[in-house]
């Protein structure tokens, strides 16, 4: 892909967040020139599919879809520069992303739409603040929103996640059976495919890359999915290197149990903050 599809938010002192316009996925996120985010080796950046890795936006639909592509089109289409990078009086740095409808988003989704994406880059943090506006002066329309963060991590065995005590999940590796998490923290041993409902506004993953916690705060994201193919589902993806399974962790806020429903001239805000520990 051309260098001007990509955007780099340099803060200083080797912490930079670089975003692909295609589908607006943030590709990395370095603190101190250490890289918090998984991208496969195999990833394709030819600008057809998703990119695996990183952080792709997922919307309007969260899974398989019957008029479009699995996890919408969001990730898949070119976005905007709304505002180019911009250094606040903090020292942190700012940059705004934005999509609207298309003839492309309209052949399966027949809606106006304005999403905006606005990234602040600080010492130890990221923010992520969205919003989705209805121009329509009529139409009502509803949708899912995921933000499927791929955590780089030595080895995902090792990681511990908590604020998942007492939720309820859809188990997506078994048919969709629902199951109430009884343990404190959720460790990965095997393919993990969960929606977990209702989860608190703070999530800390243990272990992640220089041995450091992470911690993610989410806020209109009522769901955290868990999601890691291990080593036979690695093998069905093409963009996704065998062996590269313990190497990472999806931790993705979302809104996916319940659809969002947006009612005409109003607006949908959500938000997350990623902190390295
Ligand atoms: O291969 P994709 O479309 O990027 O999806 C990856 C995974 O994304 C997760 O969020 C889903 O829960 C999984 O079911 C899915 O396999």
């Amino acid at each position: 892909m051309a260098a001007t599809s990509v955007v780099v938010l340099d803060r200083g002192n080797n912490t930079t967040c670089t975003i692909n316009l295609h589908g607006a996925t943030v590709v990395s996120w370095r603190v101190n020139n250490q890289e918090q985010l998984f991208v496969s080796k195999q990833a394709q950046f030819d600008g057809k599919k998703a990119i695996r890795g990183g952080i792709p936006f997922v919307f309007p639909q969260f899974g398989p879809w019957p008029y479009g592509p699995q996890h919408g089109f969001a990730r898949i289409v070119r976005w905007n520069i709304e505002k180019a990078p911009e250094r606040l009086p903090s020292g942190d740095v700012e940059a705004i992303f934005s999509l609207m409808d298309s003839d492309f988003t309209r052949s399966m989704w027949s809606y106006d739409f304005r999403l905006t994406y606005r990234l602040i880059l600080r010492e130890k943090e990221l923010h992520f603040n969205i919003a989705i506006y209805n121009p329509s002066k009529d139409l009502t329309f509803s949708f899912n929103m995921l933000l499927h963060t791929y955590f780089k991590v030595p080895d995902v065995r090792r990681c511990q996640i908590t604020g998942l005590h007492g939720c309820t999940f859809v188990d997506k590796t078994r048919d969709g059976a629902i199951y109430h998490e009884a343990r404190d923290v959720v460790t990965i041993g095997e393919w993990t495919d969960r929606i977990y409902q209702n989860t608190p506004h703070e999530h800390i993953i243990t272990n992640v890359v220089s041995g450091r916690k992470m911690r993610i705060q989410k806020y209109n994201f009522p769901d955290t999915v868990v999601w890691n193919p291990w080593m036979d589902h690695a093998k069905d993806m093409s963009d996704f290197g065998d062996d590269e399974y313990p190497n990472m962790v999806c931790v993705e806020a979302g809104h996916v149990s319940s659809p969002v429903i947006l009612l005409p001239g109003t607006a949908f805000e959500a938000s997350q903050i990623l902190q390295v520990m």
